[in-house]
């Protein structure tokens, strides 16, 4: 029998508590006068696990950037105790057997619950249906599905997979790109004054709005679910609002980076900021940060993005798409979103937990600080500034674009069915 006691945390930024945990649940939140092992959480934050929506774990495929452990083990340093790992690897999830196989690689790591998401189709090729229903059905228990990093672009192809998921409450998690407008590959900043200053192809505000428009559109004719990845544009957030207004099926997720960083870092030509969808204006900014603090945004989400050197390090039209996310988006949310008064601690566990577990239809994640729940917990110190350092990364990767800043409220512990995987 395994116990500890969590002493003192506040829970959720309110009122201090003891919880007090034995095999792997929480059985009492409230004074506790027994013995444990205990963890001095005064001043602390107590959090339900993170929850990330869509991390890149890169294995199989390209364990030169990240393999499942290394993913997990950052993942768990930036406290998380279920990462969502997308579909894009060599071979893609788009198999039941694939699926299973991250599973169990998740397992083996043994740090984070590592839930695959499905690819929408085969190969990513936006053509033919992948298994969906076979990968629902396997062990993996496959809930999103996504063909991230390529958008399902024929409106045909997401009606049908929309269509498919609905029978297993499923949901498809689009990456909202046309590429028509927006060519994968080539447009690789934001359009506007900067790109055409910079020489670099643009990738305009409109290609991610009218896929997002149609989708929502193709939700309500279907009566399914749709998921928008890494929302980026003031337009996308209108369609959203207005979507969910109509009582339409449409769930968000914003990154941090898209919370914080703009295209005016572009005009450096660093790699580092080069990212799917790109960074984009300040107004965008601010109406991405309201809209997750009003609720039209429901979930942070990292898309941790890891890449090696020899495909980062290049000239910025060359070099990859994607970033590293799951260290410091706790740390990025506490700072624009908390610091600001735009949300409370209790809104940080909404939209970086409760909320993406429900998306992702995981049942022993997000759960209330409370008796006879599963003990995935986070504590934070709200109050502890410190400076990135992309070298004290977890990640195989160094894409780090938070290197050198300060950021205020850091990850001291995470604890998975009540065994820590992370802090001291
Ligand atoms: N975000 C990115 O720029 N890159 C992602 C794919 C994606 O999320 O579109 C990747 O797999 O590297
Ligand atoms: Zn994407
Ligand atoms: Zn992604």
């Amino acid at each position: 029998m395994t116990s500890l006691l969590i002493k003192g945390a506040s829970l959720l930024g309110g009122e201090a508590a003891d919880v007090y945990v034995e095999d792997g649940l929480i059985r009492s939140v409230g004074p506790f006068s027994g013995t444990a092992e205990t963890v001095d959480a005064d001043g602390l934050v107590l959090l339900p696990g993170l929850v990330d929506l869509h991390t890149h774990l890169r294995e199989p495929g390209r364990e030169d950037a990240e393999t499942v452990l290394t993913g997990s083990q950052a993942a768990a340093a930036g406290g998380y105790t279920s990462v969502l790992a997308m579909a894009n690897t060599t071979p893609v999830t788009d198999t039941a057997e694939a699926a299973e196989r991250v599973l169990d690689l998740g397992r083996a790591a043994g740090l984070v619950d590592v839930q695959p998401v499905g690819a929408v189709t085969k190969g990513l090729a936006g053509e033919e249906l992948a298994e969906l229903g076979l990968m629902a059905r396997s062990r993996a228990r496959v809930r999103v599905f996504s063909d991230d990093g390529k958008c399902v672009a024929d409106p045909r192809v997401m009606r049908r997979a929309l269509e498919y998921v609905k029978a297993f409450g499923g949901v498809v998690s689009q990456h909202s790109q046309d590429p028509a407008l927006a060519p994968y590959g080539s447009a690789c900043c934001h359009e506007g004054q900067l790109s055409g200053e910079l020489g670099l192809p643009g990738w305009p505000s409109v290609a991610e709005e009218t896929i997002v428009a149609r989708d929502v559109m193709l939700a309500r004719h279907t009566g399914s679910r749709v998921h928008v990845a890494h929302v980026s544009t003031a337009g996308s957030v209108e369609v959203v609002r207005w979507a969910k207004a109509q009582g339409i099926a449409v769930t968000a997720e914003v990154t941090p980076h898209h919370l914080l960083l703009t295209t005016d870092l572009l005009s450096g030509y660093d790699p580092t900021y080069k990212v799917n969808p790109p960074l984009r204006p300040a107004e965008d900014v601010e109406a991405l940060r309201a809209a997750l603090a009003d609720g039209t945004i429901d979930a942070v989400a990292t898309d941790h993005a890891p890449h090696a050197r020899h495909d980062k390090e290049h000239a910025f039209v060359d070099a990859a798409f994607g970033m590293l996310g799951l260290e410091t988006a706790l740390p990025v949310v506490a700072t624009v979103m908390v610091e600001s008064g735009l949300l409370d601690w209790a809104g940080v566990a909404r939209v970086m937990s409760v909320n993406p577990a429900a998306i992702a239809g995981l049942d022993r994640h997000g759960r209330p600080l409370a008796e006879g729940e599963p003990a995935n917990l986070t504590l934070v110190d709200p109050s502890a500034s410190y400076v990135v350092d992309r070298e004290a990364s977890l990640s195989l990767s160094r894409n780090n674009p938070w290197h050198g800043r300060t950021v205020t409220g850091r990850v001291v512990g995470t604890f998975l069915r009540g065994r820590r995987t992370f802090g001291s």
